[in-house]
């Protein structure tokens, strides 16, 4: 279908239905009176559903349904949000409007918009909980708790195809944890990533509704959305649809940390990897689906470099993984050897792993010495915070890039190559060296949400 819509005039945004037969759910999203956009999420082999977990999953539905909604809210930005179901208690629509303030304030940053006091996801203030949950309350603020519905003791483990992901792979099946490797999307990089894992798969299936790509090139508004909120939804469907009761990302303790302030804003390109969406999805799921369905982030205790530490140890992974998202496009140009060597995350990656594994194995990852490169210079900056604000992207903090180049300039097999010669000679003395040790970042935090039953696994991580 062709749309006629001018998306940057939109009135409304409205959510239509959330319908799910067969292993396929339809979202369904219009702007004023257009077209249908329907966005489909295909589960593969999907078991019939137990009676008692059909509330849940309803719920797991509808919260899916309002996420993704994100992907198309974000070609209009129309001042009206409907949801056709009707309002929403407080705690869903709290958990919408802040993925999607949150979630899109780069978005904004770079369109100059000001989404504040635009995004209100209509809310009555005493609906009941939707899952049946019990316990009192009345005021339909937090509707107290889901009941428990015997999930079996089973993680997801959500697969980037990047680092992060096999670190907390490995850690689950240190402990003898049964899990399942999954990932939304059909790239063979993440399935190669996924099948050397050793454990069960399961890739769901993701189609973007067609008018959207028209509407981009109609002239919508365009940017960063909080993908991983998006993940995160479809993987709490699943979660309740096959039978696992955890759902365990790999977002770092960095990724809560704001790429930059604008106009009294933080603006986080990793927003829906943060602390903050984990304890709101983790509570809402806690709430409104299943008191035993807990999601987390296994590696929230870690920052980068005590994760790239972990993954220098993880040898089997080094000629299949990539954390070079450009290899994860769905319609742009791919790198031709998975790590295209100019991106922020190829800087990273690189330099964040270097500290960790013999130099002749780290350039055979990347096939070059991205640090003896002068015309990388501006890209390591930008990392380093000198000159730059931290790149949009999934990257560590200013502190540790430099704490990691740092410890490169003390190294005799790295301190001649270009960048970190240039490092020492013209951005170290102007630093406070106190604040450039590696050790403090290879402690772990003690803030995370890990369920009992998978905290042993933080031991494998930090050792
Ligand atoms: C792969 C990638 O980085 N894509 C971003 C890029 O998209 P591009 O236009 O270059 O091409 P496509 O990926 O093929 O997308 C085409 C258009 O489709 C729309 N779209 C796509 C996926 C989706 O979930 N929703 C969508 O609306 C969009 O209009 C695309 O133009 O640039 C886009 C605009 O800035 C970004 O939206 C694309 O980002 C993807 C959604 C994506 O998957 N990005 C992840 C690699 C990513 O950024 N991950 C973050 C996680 C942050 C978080 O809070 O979740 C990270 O690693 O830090
Ligand atoms: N297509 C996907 N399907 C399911 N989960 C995904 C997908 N892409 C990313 N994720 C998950 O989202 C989280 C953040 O992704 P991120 O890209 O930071 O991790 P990664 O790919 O494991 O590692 P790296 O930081 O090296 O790229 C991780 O838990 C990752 O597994």
């Amino acid at each position: 279908m062709t749309t006629t819509i001018q998306p940057r005039l939109t009135q409304v945004f409205r959510f239509l239905h959330a319908r799910y037969a067969d292993g396929v759910a339809e979202l369904a999203y219009a702007f004023d009176d257009g077209e249908t956009m329907v966005e489909r999420i295909r589960f593969p082999h999907a078991p019939a559903l137990p009676r008692e977990r059909e509330a849940a999953f309803d719920a797991a539905l509808k919260l899916l349904h309002l996420v993704a909604g994100v992907s198309y809210y974000k070609a209009g930005v129309p001042p009206k949000i409907e949801v056709a179901d009707g309002p929403l208690d407080d705690a869903t629509a709290d958990l919408l409007d802040a993925l999607y303030l949150h979630g899109l304030a780069e978005f904004a940053y770079r369109n100059g918009l000001d989404l504040r006091g635009r995004i209100a996801f209509p809310r009555a203030a005493s609906l009941p909980s939707p899952a049946g949950g019990r316990g009192g309350g009345g005021e339909g603020r937090h509707p107290l708790q889901a009941p428990s519905l015997g999930l079996p003791k089973r993680t997801l483990v959500p697969i980037g195809g990047g680092k992060d992901s096999l670190v907390a792979v490995e850690a689950i099946k240190s402990i003898g944890g049964d899990a399942t490797a999954a990932w939304v999307g059909n790239s063979a990089l993440i399935a190669a990533c996924a099948e050397r894992t050793g454990l069960p798969t399961l890739n769901i299936q993701r189609e973007l509704a067609p008018e959207l790509f028209e509407l981009n090139q109609r002239g919508a508004w365009n940017g960063h959305i909080p993908v991983t909120a998006v993940n995160s939804a479809i993987l709490a469907v699943a979660a309740i649809l096959y039978g696992h009761d955890s759902i365990a990302f790999a977002n770092e303790r960095s990724a809560s940390a704001a790429t930059l302030e604008y106009d009294g804003q933080q603006v986080n390109h990793q927003w829906s990897k943060g602390y903050a969406f984990e304890q709101l999805l983790g509570e809402w799921l806690h709430t409104h689906a299943a008191a035993d369905l807990d999601y987390c982030s296994l590696l929230r205790p870690f920052s980068e470099l005590a994760i790239t530490r972990a993954f220098a140890k993880l040898a089997p992974y080094f000629d299949a993984f990539s954390s070079c998202n450009r290899n994860f496009r769905l319609l742009g140009p791919k790198p031709a050897d998975r790590w295209c060597g100019q991106c922020p995350k190829c800087h990273f990656v690189f330099l964040a792993l270097a500290p960790f594994l013999p130099k002749p194995r780290l350039l055979a990852i990347f096939g070059r010495n991205l640090l003896d490169d002068e015309t990388q210079a501006a890209g390591f900056d930008a990392l380093l915070e000198y000159q730059d604000h931290k790149p949009f992207e999934c990257v560590g903090e200013g502190a540790e890039a430099r704490a990691a180049m740092y410890a490169l300039s003390q190294r005799p097999e790295w301190q001649e190559d270009a960048l970190v010669a240039r490092f020492r000679d013209e951005i170290l003395p102007q630093l406070d060296a106190a604040q450039l040790a590696l050790e403090p970042w290879l402690e772990p935090s003690a803030e995370h949400r890990v369920p009992a039953r998978l905290q042993p696994a933080l031991q494998a991580i930090g050792a």
